[in-house]
């Protein structure tokens, strides 16, 4: 064992790899953390709420019943919630993701390994008040949830649609006698279904209804819900409220139902900053945009691209450490087991991962900002940029959360058996970033909004009309010959734009076929879907290592020199491994030839090689706390094999030296008494 100079005993592996890496890893650190200030700041909230010790458990959750594991993330929401109208208050600096702070979101971590009951109330509750509300109802509600004086979720999703919104069956009919709205379930399929912290802990909610007034429909609208006494927290009447059961993941989450019966709430409790029912019930739309209710899905969009690039980068760090420290096999009979590192297949399979979080990370970073632009113009009364922002925040939203759950899976992969322990951290990560991938719009269903968008960029192209910046490439469709094949890095995005143009083409050539031969148009679309989605990704694709390539050279235009190799060498990977993955595309739609594509494959695996040595330099670089990680396989000191025993000892399992179940059933069973 190796002695580093805080006394902190770190594997010998660990130790030679840290030894070995060539650049700074402070600097990697403030560009994955957006600037030195940043990575400061953070620091400060990590050290005032990790070093007091209070994230940590006597007992490890997983060795926890249902309703233990769920009172215990209740105690540790309580306190962090306190520390973060406290301590953290003045330290946090809301301004990067509002109320929804990365940092502070992060930090949370260290205190559940699955997720807060109260995540739904900062993510959700409180950012739907400030986005639906007229000033007035904010100033009453917003104070009232900043202050935790209420608890609420967001009650969208119901049994029988999640998806399709518009289809939504609870109703919310005003009657202009009392000023009230009347909640109501008709149906089984109309129970509130899945909201977090429902089952058990909030007082309030956002429910999601279709708007009645003067006997028209119009259509779904947000409420502010009382579902609990404030007091005693008994469900009110009117209310039938529960928890929905184990799942996957977010077993500390106590997700719920919620149905009404002829439930009465006040009038103003209509969120009416984008339409409103005067006191005789007439309707008055205030918005111009028509989807502006769904504004809160947006916003929760951009926040899980940041999300998603965080946990990829946690179960990169694991299963980095773990493939140094590992030593697996003998290719060469003379020498030692080599780190399971060296292998070129591992690489492959890990530094990928490590790409994708920082291109995640940028990509989330630009995509806020661009939130934020178009905020300001809307709230000049300007829509214009809407309809591209909620195709780029769908597909973004979409292929980050897939590609990091895979990712996050390859990670498990890769560290073999003891990847699949709980202990190992990955597999809390993997349900975790797995729902991601479905809830606040499914994968399928976002990247078919982008495909809508595309498409119509295609007919204006194809028109010779302007397009918006981020598929101004399609203009380019139209020059009737193939894309040239350069494997420089932008040659590469340029491919990747072309292949986003070429399956946009063949999805409007392929509509236009079907619906001259007597198919509708709804049906026509139907049939290319398999294809539409493809072309979204391809235009996803397009636009993350567009942004990754020009954030990269920006952020490191005053980096040290090995700083600007190993980042240049990590974009570049990320080019080659998408490139590499889309041979068949780029067969179709640029002028790659066999050789180029050999070549191409042969350059990758030279560059897993340059970037081995720099491998743990890497994920250190993520600056992740162990208390982050809660991983036996992925601590900073390597001390792999004896956590896993210490975790195992610590197992109910081993406290008798006999099972009871021995004298239940092996014992009779094994002398024939059974
Ligand atoms: C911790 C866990 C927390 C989890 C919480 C949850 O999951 S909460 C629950 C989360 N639940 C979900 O996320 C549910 C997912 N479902 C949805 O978001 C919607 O049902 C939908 C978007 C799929 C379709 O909506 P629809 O049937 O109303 O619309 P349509 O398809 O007929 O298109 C009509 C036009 O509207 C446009 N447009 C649409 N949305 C937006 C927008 N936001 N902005 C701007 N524009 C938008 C669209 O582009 C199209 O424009 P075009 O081409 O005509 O110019
Ligand atoms: C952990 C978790 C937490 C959640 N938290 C909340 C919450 O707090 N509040 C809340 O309101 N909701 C919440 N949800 C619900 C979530 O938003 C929905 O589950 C999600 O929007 C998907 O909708 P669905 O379940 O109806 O799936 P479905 O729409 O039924 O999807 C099933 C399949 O059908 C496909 N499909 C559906 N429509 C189409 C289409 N038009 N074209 C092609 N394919 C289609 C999908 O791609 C998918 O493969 C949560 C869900 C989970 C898993």
């Amino acid at each position: 064992m190796t002695q580093t100079n805080n006394n902190m005993t770190v594997n010998p592996d660990l130790a030679m790899e840290r030894a070995k890496c060539n650049f700074n890893v402070l600097e990697v650190t403030h560009i994955f953390d957006g600037g030195e200030r940043n990575t400061l700041q953070r620091k400060k909230i990590e050290d005032v709420a990790l070093n007091s010790g209070a994230s940590k458990d006597a007992l490890g959750e997983e060795h926890m019943s249902p309703k233990e594991k769920y009172e215990n993330a209740v105690r540790k929401s309580c306190i962090y919630a306190t520390m973060m109208k406290n301590e953290l208050a003045e330290l946090s600096g809301l301004e990067s993701f509002g109320v929804s702070s990365p940092v502070i979101r992060r930090t949370a971590d260290a205190f559940f390994k699955e997720v807060s009951p109260f995540l739904l109330h900062l993510g959700m509750f409180v950012p739907t008040i400030m986005g639906q509300c007229t000033p007035e109802q904010q100033s009453y509600w917003l104070p009232r949830a900043l202050d935790m004086q209420i608890i609420g979720t967001y009650a969208q999703t119901e049994l029988g649609h999640g998806t399709f919104i518009r289809g939504l069956e609870t109703t919310a009919t005003y009657d202009p006698e009392t000023e009230e709205f009347v909640l109501h379930s008709p149906t089984l399929s109309s129970y509130k279904w899945w909201a977090g912290g429902l089952g058990k802990t909030v007082n309030y909610c956002i429910v999601v209804a279709q708007l009645y007034t003067k006997g028209e429909c119009h259509g779904t609208h947000p409420f502010i819900v009382q579902i609990r006494d404030e007091d005693t927290h008994v469900p009110l009447p009117g209310i039938k409220v529960g928890e929905i059961g184990p799942k996957m993941g977010f077993n500390t989450a106590d997700n719920g139902f919620l149905g009404f019966d002829h439930y009465r709430i006040p009038r103003e409790h209509m969120l009416m900053k984008n339409a409103q029912v005067l006191k005789d019930g007439t309707y008055v739309k205030v918005a111009r945009h028509g989807k502006l209710t769904y504004g809160t899905m947006v916003f929760v969009r951009v926040v899980l691209v940041n999300e998603v690039a965080f946990n990829l980068a946690k179960a990169s760090t694991i299963a980095v450490r773990y493939s140094a420290i590992r030593r697996q096999s003998k290719p060469k009979p003379d020498e030692v087991e080599p780190q399971i590192l060296d292998y070129v297949t591992q690489q492959h399979k890990l530094f990928i991962a490590i790409a994708t979080a920082h291109a995640l990370q940028l990509c989330s970073t630009w995509l806020w900002e661009s939130f934020s632009a178009v905020l300001a113009q809307m709230k000049g009364g300007n829509t214009d940029t809407l309809p591209e922002f909620h195709a780029l925040s769908s597909c973004l939203k979409a292929i980050s959360t897939s590609d990091s759950a895979h990712l996050i899976e390859q990670c498990r992969h890769a560290c073999g058996g003891h990847g699949y322990m709980i202990s190992s951290g990955i597999p809390n990560l993997y349900n975790f970033v797995s729902a991601t991938r479905t809830y606040e719009g499914d994968y399928t269903v976002l990247l078919l909004q982008t495909a809508r968008f595309l498409v119509k960029a295609y007919e204006q192209a194809e028109a010779k009309k302007p397009l918006t910046p981020t598929v101004s490439y399609l203009a380019h469709a139209f020059s009737g010959s193939r894309a040239t094949w350069d494997n420089s890095p932008d040659g590469i995005i340029r491919s990747f734009q072309a292949l986003a143009a070429g399956k946009t083409a063949v999805c409007v050539t392929n509509m236009r076929k079907r619906m001259r031969a007597g198919l509708s148009q709804v049906d026509a679309w139907e049939m290319s879907t398999i294809q539409l989605v493809a072309a979204a990704e391809a235009h996803c694709r397009a636009v993350i290592a567009d942004t990754y390539r020009k954030e990269i050279v920006r952020l490191t235009a005053n980096s040290s020199p090995n700083v600007k190799v190993v980042m240049d060498q990590l974009t570049t990977l990320y080019l080659y491994y998408w490139a590499l993955e889309r041979t068949g595309d780029l067969l179709m739609f640029t002028s790659v030839s066999q050789k180029d594509l050999v070549d191409l494959q042969i350059a990758y695996e030279e560059l897993l090689l340059k970037i081995r040595p720099n491998a743990v330099g890497l994920v250190d670089a993520f600056d992740l706390r162990d208390e982050l990680l809660h991983s036996t396989l992925g601590s900073y000191d390597g001390r792999v094999y004896e956590r896993l025993m210490e975790e195992a000892l610590k197992s109910p399992m081993n406290k008798e030296p006999v099972s009871d179940a021995y004298s239940k059933y092996l014992r009779p069973m094994m002398k024939g008494k059974l």
